[in-house]
């Protein structure tokens, strides 16, 4: 509900996440005025394989969407404009004419273009790929899953060349509906999600038409690709279009492009790291494309309008907050997420144990598909209270070797580190971060950055918020750790983490 301090009016974000989706209703001072949020199924057709339903998806977001509002006790007319973001690189193609998905999207973990991405690299070669796109060949991005389901799905090729067909990741999936669907929804996307296709020029921000040949995915399914704050269109289909009817859709940010951009990290050399089902490192590079030699990816940050492009650097780590969902769902060792800083408070240390969840294969800096999970250092001595200590471990170590490998890329020391995410309620976990960071992590009061993000540059598109410098003012610090660690204790635990990682590696063999 409103209160006296929440006067209208209001910018709404949907967050399509990988786990969930849900709208939040933000004031002008960036303050949450209201959330709703609903789950999805994570469905996992073989070992390596995750997909999602998309029509359930368009689902919850038309829920979430009336949810947020109706507990928001506000209508339409309270409302300016609303941004969306979404869980980039998941890939799903639908039929235009009657807007059903033709097969479930393909998710970001998923794993099986992973020989179709070394064939790629052997015939076209890596280097340039990295040069034009900014990213590695790797099974984690959304051109090679289109190719995927061009292959294999029956007829569909024939149905894409004759028009038929339209690509997406999940923002174009949720504008498109938005829209006005069937009845000439918009078929866009931002740069921002596009740079997460390997089929984006990352210095003209277009597709390019090479790559686009060499992956093997017609232009004609591609959107036409959109600055990340502006009005795409206006909300006009679905349920939706009773409740929002006229709202405009201004906004698109991939969600760790969001999360930037809600931290407010305009300026060069700011980072944040977002800890959710996976964690990712963004670090604001202005006008600079860097090529990375460290392992990193070059992506678009966001662009407004037709404002110059801001670009970053991303260490991208796949699975963080999903090995704990792991430890719940699959292990049972704990009920809840929240649970495991219970158990590893229980004991002093790891007892000597180390856990490297490489389940997709390692991401950055390493890009390697061909390494699986690993429990190192087991002795009888090891408890599951242990093990979750060598858990929440995972991800501080896997953020240090990011930082690693921006200050080298960079040239920039971190002095801090702003982060945000479901994991950041961890006070132990942020502790361990800064622990082995040797730096102070701190914590915004809105924690839910990503639509905070959202909801900025939708604000910014349609007049609300006038500059990136009002939404400063809003940025307000609600937790900070420091680092207690000696330098001893850090260097020789980086030491076994990393001979823990050498042990993940090459255990799926080319032929697999
Ligand atoms: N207290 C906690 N300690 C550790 N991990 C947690 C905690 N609470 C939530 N998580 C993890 O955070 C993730 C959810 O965070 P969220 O930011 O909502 O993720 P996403 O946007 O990727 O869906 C889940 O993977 C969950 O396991
Ligand atoms: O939905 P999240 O928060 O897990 O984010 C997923 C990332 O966008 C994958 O690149």
């Amino acid at each position: 509900m409103t209160d006296a301090h929440t006067a209208g009016p209001f910018i709404a974000a949907i967050d399509q996440g990988t786990t969930s989706s849900r709208c939040i209703v933000f004031d002008r001072d960036g303050r949450i005025v209201s959330v709703d949020q609903k789950e999805h199924e994570q469905i996992f057709p073989k070992p390596g394989w995750v997909e999602h339903n998309a029509t359930e998806i368009w689902t919850n977001v038309q829920e979430v969407v009336a949810g947020a509002i109706e507990k928001a006790g506000i209508t339409r007319d309270d409302i300016e404009a609303i941004g969306i973001t979404n869980q980039r690189e998941t890939t799903v193609l639908w039929d235009k004419n009657t807007g059903e998905p033709v097969h479930n999207a393909i998710v970001w973990q998923d794993t099986r273009t992973d020989g179709l991405c070394k064939e790629l690299g052997r015939n076209v070669g890596q280097d340039r790929f990295r040069r034009e796109t900014g990213l590695p060949l790797a099974s984690y991005f959304a051109g090679p899953k289109a190719r995927w389901l061009l292959d294999n799905v029956d007829g569909l090729k024939e149905r894409a060349e004759a028009g038929d067909i339209l690509f997406g990741t999940m923002d174009t999936w949720v504008i498109w509906n938005l829209t006005g669907g069937v009845d000439g929804g918009k078929h866009v996307t931002d740069v921002t999600n596009a740079s997460r296709t390997l089929l984006m020029n990352l210095h003209t921000l277009q597709w390019d038409d090479k790559i686009c040949e060499s992956i093997g995915v017609p232009k004609q399914i591609l959107p036409e690709i959109r600055s990340s704050a502006e009005v795409y269109g206006e909300v006009t289909g679905g349920k939706l279009g009773e409740v929002l009817g006229g709202i405009p859709v201004a906004s698109a940010l991939g969600d760790q492009q969001a999360a930037l951009f809600g931290q407010t990290c305009f300026s060069e050399g700011e980072a944040k790291s977002t800890y959710g089902t996976g964690t990712f490192m963004l670090m604001n590079t202005g006008e600079k494309i860097i090529n990375s030699y460290s392992g990193l990816l070059t992506t678009v940050g966001y662009r407004i309008g037709d404002e110059k492009p801001v670009y970053a650097l991303e260490g991208s780590i796949a699975v963080t907050g999903s090995l704990v969902q792991w430890m719940r769902d699959q292990m049972g060792l704990i009920k809840t997420a929240a649970e495991i800083e219970t158990l590893a408070l229980s004991v002093e240390d790891n007892g000597g144990a180390y856990f490297v969840p490489a389940f997709s294969g390692l991401f950055a800096p390493y890009w390697r598909s061909d390494a699986r999970g690993v429990i190192a250092g087991l002795t009888r001595y090891v408890t599951k209270a242990h093990l979750a200590r060598a858990v929440l471990e995972a991800t501080a170590w896997q953020t240090r070797e990011i930082t690693d490998a921006m200050t080298k890329d960079s040239g920039v020391e971190l002095a801090a580190l702003k982060v945000d995410g479901g994991m950041t309620s961890n006070n132990l976990l942020m502790q361990t971060l800064s622990d082995v960071l040797d730096a102070p992590v701190v914590r915004p009061m809105v924690a839910e950055t990503t639509c905070l993000g959202a909801a900025y540059a939708a604000g910014l598109a349609v007049g609300f918020w006038t500059s990136t410098d009002d939404l400063r003012a809003n940025w307000r610090r609600a937790a900070e750790w420091t680092p207690h660690m000696d330098a001893e204790t850090r260097d020789r635990e980086y030491k076994n983490w990393l001979k823990a990682v050498e042990r993940t590696m090459g255990w799926i063999e080319d032929e697999e």
